[in-house]
């Protein structure tokens, strides 16, 4: 460990013990951790923004948070599927705490949403999926009347464009089917990287681990030695397996190893980091709570955090995994396998975050077709994803999709 590095963690740990309480009256949670420099968003919009309402209506077959000011623009985000079981929870829990109130304030309306009322007690991505999906949509509210990218109301931005991987979900049998397919999206994007599946997903049967042990070598003798090779095992192994596991991938020049044990094994993630000296071990994508966050990263759990946007409470707690990593040196991957107006958060948080590693989430069907019900065509080209600098997250939604919307909260 660096001296720089150490002494972070020692300041960091010292400020946490000296400060245990989290319910300080004046404090949002969370607060005495690293947290984001937000600009002033009194100062970046001057007349106050009241929310009329948020609604949750379902169109094109999906849901979707829309966010209304007193004087009639919308923001808008899409949902992601795990909203369908959250409903009564957004409606219960959530939205009470937008409504009425001054969009400007959206840190202390996120932090009401979690303190008050108890709502804490429901605290994990059940809530925190709800409370951001609807931070999400009042980001593109504040951004279309300000008339401005979201990027440009969280600070600096520092990038217009990163470069993506792949994200596979295949865990079928058939290995060179798989591989083939692989090499097929990696053609028709120009990316440089996949990310595949081993293990069976919080489990590992003979079958599982022999498809493994065959999938991996093939992938990196089909697709060369100059394509990045991320490994994604969703918690199938035990910490044993963990590191058995890692050394094929070692061999085989996999640089990412994520979730090799299930996320609540905080101490077989850690051992099997330990024993694995050129794989970065890399997850977080169920985990919602800062202080965790912080603990992850402070006695590297992982090298890599990859909180979800959605399920972590938004953009903004995102920025925050961001800055919590950071103290300790390290980086962040949001978990972010979309192809569809849900990345468009993702694109703000990207255009900004200092400590973005590597390539980027991107899922890629092959012969997909544009969706006719929004733009711009979410692609990619040359292996690289184009952030848009159009006011709010930039997504405009075909005016007609909303006549035929079906209203659930
Ligand atoms: O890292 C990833 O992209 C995943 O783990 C994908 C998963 O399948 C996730 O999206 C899920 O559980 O639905």
């Amino acid at each position: 460990m660096q001296r720089r590095q150490f002494l972070q963690k020692t300041i960091v740990s010292s400020s946490l013990l000296a400060n245990p309480s989290v319910f300080n009256q004046n404090q949002t949670a969370g607060s005495e951790l690293p947290a984001w420099k937000l600009p002033d968003l009194h100062k970046a919009i001057a007349d106050p923004v009241l929310i009329r309402s948020v609604e949750l209506l379902k169109t094109q077959g999906q849901l979707m948070v829309v966010v209304t000011a007193q004087d009639g623009t919308k923001g808008i985000t899409q949902c992601n599927e795990r909203m369908q079981n959250l409903t009564s929870l957004l409606k219960g829990l959530v939205i009470e705490h937008f409504t009425g109130k001054d969009a400007r304030d959206l840190p202390q309306l996120i932090d009401d949403s979690y303190r008050l009322n108890s709502n804490y007690k429901y605290a994990g991505m059940s809530l925190w999926n709800c409370i951001g999906s609807v931070e999400i949509a009042v980001w593109d509210l504040l951004g279309r009347l300000s008339k401005k990218p979201v990027y440009q109301l969280l600070g600096k931005p520092l990038r217009n464009q990163y470069e993506v991987y792949i994200s596979d979900f295949d865990r079928g049998t058939d290995t060179a089917d798989v591989v083939e397919r692989l090499a097929q999206k990696l053609a028709a994007t120009g990316a440089k990287g996949v990310k595949i599946k081993v293990g069976g997903r919080m489990r590992n049967t003979p079958e599982d681990d022999r498809r493994t042990r065959l999938f991996v070598p093939l992938v990196r003798k089909k697709l060369g030695s100059k394509i990045t090779i991320y490994a994604d095992a969703n918690g199938s192994y035990t910490p044993e397996e963990g590191i058995e596991i890692g050394h094929m991938l070692e061999d085989n020049g996999v640089a990412i190893f994520e979730e090799p044990c299930n996320f609540e094994d905080e101490e077989g993630l850690r051992r099997v980091n330990k024993s694995l000296t050129k794989l970065r071990l890399a997850g977080g994508e169920q985990d919602t709570s800062l202080y965790r966050f912080e603990r992850l990263a402070r006695t590297d759990v992982y090298d890599l955090l990859q909180a979800d946007i959605y399920y972590n409470g938004g953009i903004l707690r995102g920025l925050q995994v961001a800055e919590i990593a950071r103290t300790y040196g390290k980086t962040i991957a949001p978990h972010t396998p979309k192809s569809d107006p849900l990345i468009a958060p993702f694109w703000h948080l990207a255009a900004i975050c200092p400590n973005l590693y590597g390539l980027q989430e991107f899922v890629y069907e092959l012969n997909s077709k544009p969706a006719t019900w929004y733009e711009p065509a979410i692609r990619v080209q040359g292996g690289v994803m184009q952030i848009p600098n159009t006011p709010g997250l930039g997504i405009n939604y075909d005016e007609q999709i909303w006549k035929s919307a079906e209203r659930i909260v």
